[in-house]
């Protein structure tokens, strides 16, 4: 039996999209007034600093400020997993130790990138991550961007630590997503990357999910948790279709993440541009994006009713 309370980190956890203001600079206040709208939703909590998070586009001490407010403004209502991975294991351990300085309540990391790594070299990086507090640890598991493949053996290897409480799986095999689930034991989370397949992810055997969607529609997974939770298949199902087809159109975009955030600030959550390189969305957007919202807005009003 792990000794942290695997409980907090089941259900649906949003990937949080960083706030910038007008220069592209962190934004606290506008970061604390998203995560505190996200605490209204009744998900379980936020994963800051990941891929919709843009940390590795941020700065160390970039990513210091978005996980400080957010951790004040909702540390207390949520759980708060910081993403601490980073190309040097140096600056992995600084973040995870700043983590856990300031309250989050576990810490993530991707392997580091850049570099080919061999299994030995991410071995001893997450180690060290590990080793710097005293917080539980979620893999991160998103072979198509960082190139590094984790294996059944690293993973019961890691999984065996008291620490490693589970993996995010981004990766597309949900025969994959079981076999980790099966390897790493009952006691061992296993959270859904992919947020097209989230239902699929559940039905095979992950705890929850992580994903970036989830920002600009948590109420959708939410309904899509529930039915699933009620047996009610058919129900779960039809919100997936739904959910999926939005996707499809959000990736339709210059980015996913420009779509999101220009969601969002119709919203009036104002999360400024992603970082370059990652594009904005064009003025000539701007309709489709309007639209958009309303259909999304319409579904969660349905989901709701
Ligand atoms: C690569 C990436 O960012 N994956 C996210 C996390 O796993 C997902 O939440 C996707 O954003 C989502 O599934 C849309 O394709
Ligand atoms: C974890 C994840 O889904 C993300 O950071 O985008």
């Amino acid at each position: 039996m792990k000794s942290y309370n695997l409980e907090a980190f089941k259900g649906i956890i949003i990937a949080l999209y960083s706030s910038y203001d007008a220069e592209g600079n962190i934004d606290k206040e506008a970061a604390r007034k998203l995560a505190r709208h996200y605490a209204s939703t009744g998900v379980k909590g936020l994963y800051v600093g990941g891929s919709s998070g843009e940390g590795m586009l941020q700065s160390v001490e970039e990513r210091k400020q978005m996980l400080e407010a957010v951790i004040a403004e909702v540390g207390d209502e949520l759980t708060i997993i910081a993403h601490v991975g980073a190309p040097s294991t140096r600056d992995s351990v600084e973040l995870a130790v700043h983590a856990e300085l300031v309250g989050a309540h576990a810490v993530s990391a991707v392997p580091a990138i850049y570099y080919r790594l061999s299994p030995d070299s991410v071995e001893s990086h997450w180690q060290a991550i590990i080793d710097s507090t005293s917080l539980p640890f979620i893999i991160y598991h998103i072979p198509q961007t960082t190139g590094f493949q984790l294996s059944k053996s690293l993973l019961v290897k890691m999984a065996a630590q008291d620490k490693v409480i589970g993996v995010k799986i981004s990766a597309e095999s949900t025969f994959e997503l079981q076999q980790f689930k099966a390897a790493g034991g009952n006691d061992f989370l296993v959270l859904n990357g992919p947020d097209e397949q989230y239902l699929a992810g559940r039905s095979i055997g992950a705890d929850g999910g992580i994903g970036g969607t989830y920002g600009v529609m948590p109420e959708l997974f939410l309904k899509v948790e529930q039915c699933y939770g009620q047996g009610d298949m058919a129900e779960a199902q039809k919100w997936q279709f739904i959910i999926n087809d939005l996707i499809v159109e959000l990736l339709s975009f210059p980015s996913l993440y420009g779509a999101c955030k220009a969601i969002l600030s119709l919203r009036g959550f104002e999360t400024g541009q992603p970082r370059m390189p990652l594009l904005p969305i064009e003025a000539s957007d701007q309709d489709r994006v309007k639209a958009l919202n309303n259909r999304i807005l319409d579904y969660i009003l349905e989901a709701k009713g």
